[in-house]
């Protein structure tokens, strides 16, 4: 945990305003130890099944539920081709304040799975509450939600499961102007 904390301190960039959280996987070491720090943090969950957001959730969450060993299944965002018994429900308005449909598939998702959602940011949380309402209706419970950067706002951690993350949004450098 320690290392993965370092690392993402270490290697956060602001990019035309954005928070960049690809260029710290794209260091080989900071890759395996954000991985092996996110992995740390979702065990203690003990999920079936890990889930994750489109579009870093997709390369998160594969390796970590590969060292859980469990499985992962995908949320996607509207437009992306999604064969299969898909479930859909509209956020409300994320951190762009944008309301983004999800979906995922009910078919890949099984009744009583512990879920573990696995992401790079929770800000509003609108995209993790509308992830474990999708949980929800396939019967199963999504357990916690484990990213690299928590800036959950008191209204999305209250009505979220617990929250659990490498480093928080105030641990990171400020933005200059
Ligand atoms: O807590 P929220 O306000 O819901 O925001 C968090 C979400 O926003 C980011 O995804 P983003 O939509 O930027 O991903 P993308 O640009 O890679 O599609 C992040 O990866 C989370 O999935």
């Amino acid at each position: 945990m320690t290392s993965a904390r370092h690392h993402v301190l270490k290697q956060f960039r602001w990019i035309n305003g954005d928070a960049d959280t690809w260029g710290m996987l794209a260091d080989p070491h900071s890759l395996s130890a954000i991985i092996a720090g996110l992995t740390e943090l979702a065990r203690p969950a003990q999920p079936d099944l890990i889930l994750g957001i489109e579009a870093r959730g997709f390369v998160l969450g594969p390796a970590v539920a590969a060292a859980l060993g469990v499985g992962f299944v995908p949320v996607r965002k509207e437009g992306g081709m999604f064969p299969g018994d898909v479930i859909r429900r509209v956020t409300a308005p994320d951190y762009r304040g944008n309301k983004v449909e999800l979906s995922t598939r009910r078919d890949l998702i099984q009744p009583g799975q512990r879920v573990v959602l696995i992401d790079d940011w929770i800000e509003t949380g609108s995209q993790s509450l509308t992830s474990a309402h999708l949980v929800s209706a396939c019967g199963a419970e999504l357990c916690a939600v484990v990213v690299i950067v928590d800036e959950a706002s008191d209204d999305a951690r209250a009505q979220l499961p617990p929250i659990h993350a490498l480093v928080t949004g105030e641990e990171l450098p400020v933005q200059s102007a």
